[in-house]
Parts: structure tokens; C-alpha cells; sequence
């Protein structure tokens, strides 16, 4: 494909050069959650910051290793994914937020994600919707053993990727609700996690780039228990999301090497 930047060593949107980011890149959708998550590198450096993609290179035990924002949603993630594996990134690990949907699932914890539910338009781009959208296991067994490691319990199972964040959480207000609302009570009855944005079209197109692709999230709150009245604080800080990726990607550095 031509290469639309204006300089063609850059790639287009997140105008970043081959070899400019490890094979290891960790993927947050907010572009302020980079530099937060570079602090946890040795040398960190700003590599690139042009829409919502800004992106750090540093190392983590002497490997290269990089963060880079997809924004909000399938279409800018697909993009950020596609445009990395054209730098050399072939291992992604998500740090997301997200909303519980099962009552158990509690403002603060951790869900890692076994797979992801396509209510999204990106990856029905990608493959035909009867193929599943999974996490991959290396990066997935990496993730819950480093949650195990760092002491932080968390909840493994499917999440819900949507199109439309107003869409989760007024449902009622949207002309097509009656759909809305009775595919969430099925995802509910079917013990889905959580609801995010991005993972469903990440791991559909790691498939389709034959890459290795997990997510974690932080969970922000839940409008499942604030519906019973139970305790439902708001809660922002991803830092243990954070610590759980970047031991995660330790411990696939660790084995990679062994291979
Ligand atoms: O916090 P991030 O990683 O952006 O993830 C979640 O937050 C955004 C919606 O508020 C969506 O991108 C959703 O997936
Ligand atoms: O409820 C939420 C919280 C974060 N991200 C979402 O997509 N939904």
C-alpha cells in the first residue's frame, strides 16, 4: 500500500519509523496514560505524538519495549495495531478501562480479558462474524500470573466491545434500546465481565496479522450494581493495571528467550 506521510520512513497516523518500538508494545486507549505507563521503563523516550497515538521506547530488562495510545474505539485501534506491526511490534498487551457488568465485578478491581464480544463495527472489516475475537494465550497466562505474583486478584472471562459508550450506559435514550437492552441481559446471563471498546477489534486483528494480543483493565465502576443500589464509587487509578502489563511483558521476555 502507498504510504500516505509526508515522510514515508513515518507511518501515516502514529508517524512512527521501523525499529522505533520494541516487539513488546503496550496499548492504552488514553494518550495521558503513556507517560505513566513509560515511567515503568528503564530510558524512556518520546518517540512520536501525532493524533491520539503518542509513543514511548525504553527498555525492560535490557529489551526494547514501547507504549502507544489507540484512542478511543475499533477504528483507531485497528490502526494504531496495523501501523506498529509495520514498525516490528508483534506482541500487544491492552491497558484499558472498563465498566463491570456482573455484580461481583467491583469499582478498582483488575479483569483480564479470555475474549471479547464483537458488537463493533471494525472487526466485521476483518473477518466474518462467526469467528471468535481471543485473547492470546502466552499473553493471557502472562497476565494472570502476573497478577498472582504482584498479589492483586483479578477476574478472568469475556468482555463486551461496543461502538457506542453512550450507548452502554443510556441505552434507553437510543431510538434502537429494545436491542441494546436485551443483548446486554444476554451478555449478562452468559457471564460477561466487563464492557470496554477496543479489545474485540485488537484481537481480530491480531489474528488476521498472526501476532499475539491480551488486554487488562481497570474498572472504573458499575451501573449493574449502582441499578441495586450497591456501593459503586467511581475509581480512576490504573496504576495496578498498569504494574500487572508491564510484569506480564517481563515474564513473555523472560520466556521468549528460553525459546
Ligand atoms: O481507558 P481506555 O483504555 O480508553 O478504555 C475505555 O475507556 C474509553 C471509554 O471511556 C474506551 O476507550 C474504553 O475501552
Ligand atoms: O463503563 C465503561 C467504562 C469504561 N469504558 C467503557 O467502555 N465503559
Amino acid at each position: 500500500m502507498k504510504n500516505y506521510s509526508e515522510d514515508e520512513s513515518r507511518q501515516y497516523h502514529i508517524q512512527v519509523a521501523k525499529g522505533e518500538v520494541g516487539r513488546y508494545v503496550l496499548l492504552p486507549g488514553d494518550p495521558k496514560r503513556c507517560a505513566k505507563i513509560a515511567q515503568y521503563f528503564d530510558d524512556p523516550v518520546l518517540v512520536a505524538d501525532n493524533r491520539e497515538y503518542v509513543t514511548y521506547t525504553g527498555t525492560l530488562d535490557g529489551v526494547k519495549v514501547s507504549v502507544t495510545s489507540t484512542g478511543i474505539g475499533g477504528p483507531s485501534a485497528s490502526i494504531a495495531m496495523e501501523e506498529l506491526y509495520r514498525c516490528g511490534a508483534d506482541t500487544f498487551v491492552r491497558i484499558g478501562t472498563c465498566g463491570g457488568m456482573q455484580t461481583e465485578v467491583k469499582s478498582g478491581d483488575v479483569v483480564i480479558a479470555t475474549g471479547a464480544i464483537r458488537m463493533e463495527g471494525t472487526s466485521k472489516e476483518y473477518a466474518p462474524i462467526e469467528y471468535p475475537a481471543v485473547a492470546d494465550l502466552d499473553v493471557t497466562n502472562a497476565l494472570v500470573y502476573a497478577a498472582k505474583e504482584k498479589g492483586f486478584s483479578c477476574h478472568t472471562g469475556v468482555v463486551q466491545c461496543k461502538d457506542a459508550f453512550y450507548g452502554q450506559h443510556e441505552p434507553e435514550a437510543m431510538p434502537v434500546g429494545y436491542e441494546l437492552i436485551n443483548k446486554w441481559e444476554a451478555w449478562k446471563k452468559m457471564g460477561c465481565l466487563a464492557s470496554e471498546m477496543e479489545s474485540a477489534a485488537l484481537f481480530i486483528v491480531a489474528g488476521k496479522l498472526r501476532v499475539r494480543a491480551g488486554s487488562c483493565f481497570l474498572v472504573v465502576a458499575n451501573q449493574e450494581r449502582e441499578k441495586l443500589g450497591l456501593e459503586n464509587p467511581v475509581v480512576h487509578d490504573t496504576d495496578m493495571a498498569i504494574q500487572i502489563a508491564v510484569e506480564a511483558i517481563r515474564k513473555m521476555i523472560r520466556e521468549d528467550k528460553e525459546k
